[in-house]
């Protein structure tokens, strides 16, 4: 397909992009346990998204991040003393939406249905606002015109990016990100970046990836976990705000630090 996704990341920041919104929900997780087959993943793990900002973690394959964002989605069972708050003090069901690392479109949808599955497995008929609301997110990126296909019909890139939009639309405080650019071609990934740090903007975000620019260029916070039991350490934070410029020189030098920090 012919891409008209807008890409700014080698020009100055958008001043339209806001910092981060103070108020929003942070969550704790603390105690975390985890055991597969007797083996411990993780055992007294800690982790602070802090309202509004965008976490990011980092960490070698097979060490456990996925199996702590599911933790946090409440889809893993972790145990004793593991506990996982919201800073209001309300239970966190029904505030998360969760981005897996497997795009989970369903076949049988179009893709403007699968953007809009929240409602539909909420039992409410989309009105004509959420329906522009999904057209204008696949616009974003980059797939109008695509609204009517089946995701058998897309690529592994552009099914990512429909369950990237769907994500987007669910309009939670809370949202958990696995890998969400990993099948995306380098400068399709650099302009969904920014996509995703412009409409993510106030939203607490946890955001798993393997690569230590990504998580410079849109995280504020941004945490490396290593070991078995996995450890998670102090974050880094980056200047400015997202989405950063690629070639900024300060982002280069933490890209080193965190490489260090992976290598343990
Ligand atoms: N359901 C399961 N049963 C047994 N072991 C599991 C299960 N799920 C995950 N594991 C194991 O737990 C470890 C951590 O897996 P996890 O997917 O959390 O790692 P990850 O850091 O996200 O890796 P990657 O970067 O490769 O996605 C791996 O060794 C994996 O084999």
């Amino acid at each position: 397909m012919t891409d008209t996704l807008p890409f700014s990341g080698l020009r100055p920041a958008p001043s339209s992009v806001a910092p981060p919104v103070p108020g929003g929900l942070s969550v704790t997780v603390s105690g975390a346990r985890l055991t597969h087959g007797g083996a411990v993943l993780f055992s007294d793990l800690a982790l602070t998204l802090e309202a509004g900002r965008i976490t990011g973690l980092l960490g070698p394959s097979g060490v456990g991040k996925t199996t702590l964002l599911r933790v946090l989605a409440g889809l893993a069972d972790p145990e004793p003393p593991t506990r996982v708050a919201a800073g209001d003090g309300l239970p966190l069901a029904g505030r998360i939406a969760y981005m897996a690392q497997q795009d989970l479109l369903l076949p049988w949808l179009s893709v403007l249905d699968n953007v809009l599955l929240g409602d539909r497995l909420r039992r409410k008929k989309p009105d004509a606002e959420r329906l522009e609301r999904a057209a204008a997110l696949l616009r974003r990126v980059g797939l109008d015109g695509r609204e009517r296909d089946r995701p058998a019909a897309l690529s592994g890139g552009q099914r990512q990016r429909v369950a990237l939009a769907r994500t987007l639309m669910e309009d939670k405080p809370l949202v958990l990100m696995d890998e969400p650019f990993s099948a995306l071609d380098a400068l399709t990934r650099l302009r969904l970046q920014e996509t995703a740090a412009e409409t993510l903007a106030g939203r607490t975000v946890l955001m798993v990836t393997h690569d230590p620019l990504e998580a410079l260029r849109i995280g504020d916070r941004l945490h490396v976990m290593t070991g078995r039991p996995a450890t998670i350490g102090p974050p880094l934070e980056p200047p400015g705000h997202a989405p950063r410029r690629v070639d900024d020189p300060a982002l280069l030098a933490l890209q080193a630090e965190l490489l260090r920090r992976l290598a343990g």
